[in-house]
């Protein structure tokens, strides 16, 4: 099995807040992850970490084998992009941009092609083709959801971190987003971590990671 995430002893801390005291965690490649934890417990502090948004206080972290808080920045950059796909909790999407135009953001952002197939391929599976030349203002939180997770891809990451996925959505867009993320990690053999609120919805994954206050409380493997 191989290692896409490992972190070893990561602590980050605000002030008086401990957010993260000693997170060890490994995750294997190709596996669905839940990391569940009430409001609060570091979830978004340990997904922006493992995106290098934030750099934490102590401790490493590698993905695919690769520290990447000892990269130089450039390197960095363009490892995240290649390697790394981040579904935002309150989605980050530009408003006044079309589905199609918000996808493709980070293909532009770097003058690359634009591998069409599988544009349409993503556009397919995620529901969205009807919807491509919409603007993004006019989308259900669904909608929304779903581009947020194709312009995560676009790239072809290999791992996929989404921060409360299904937070904002009802119980019947729920079940499709966990059973595309299901579908869309056979696809194109990726390995997902969500964080999550919901123990209904963290039991759908291969590998769980409870975190309460800052701390891993229990890590169980469940193929
Ligand atoms: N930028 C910040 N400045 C100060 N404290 C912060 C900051 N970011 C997070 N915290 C604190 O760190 C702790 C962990 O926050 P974090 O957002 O990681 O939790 P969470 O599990 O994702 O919560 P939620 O489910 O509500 O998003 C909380 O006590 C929070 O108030």
């Amino acid at each position: 099995m191989r290692t896409i995430v490992k972190t070893e002893n990561v602590k980050k801390f605000y002030e008086q807040t401990k957010a993260l005291q000693g997170v060890s965690i490994t995750v294997h490649a190709n596996d669905f992850i839940a990391v569940l934890g009430k409001s609060g417990s570091g979830k978004t502090t340990l997904f922006h970490i493992l995106d290098g948004l934030i750099q934490p206080d102590e401790g490493s972290v590698c993905i695919t084998g690769k520290d990447i808080f000892r990269m130089k920045k450039r390197e960095f950059i363009e490892f995240r992009r290649t390697h790394i796909g981040y579904v935002f909790q309150d989605f980050k999407l530009i408003s006044e941009f079309s589905a199609v135009d918000n996808i493709l953001f980070p293909v532009d952002l770097d003058h690359e092609k634009v591998d069409e197939f599988y544009l349409e391929l993503l556009l397919k599976e995620l529901d969205i083709y009807h919807l491509k030349d919409r603007i993004v203002k006019t989308m259900s939180g669904g909608e929304k959801q779903r581009v947020a997770i194709a312009r995560a891809l676009i790239n072809k990451p290999e791992l996929v971190l989404a921060d409360e996925p299904t937070g904002n959505l009802d119980s019947y867009n729920t079940e499709m987003v966990l059973n595309l993320f299901v579908r869309l990690k056979k696809m194109f053999s990726l390995t997902v971590m969500i964080a999550t609120h919901d123990y209904a919805v963290a039991k759908r994954a291969d590998h769980l990671i409870v975190l309460q206050d800052g701390k891993v409380q229990r890590d169980v493997y469940d193929k």
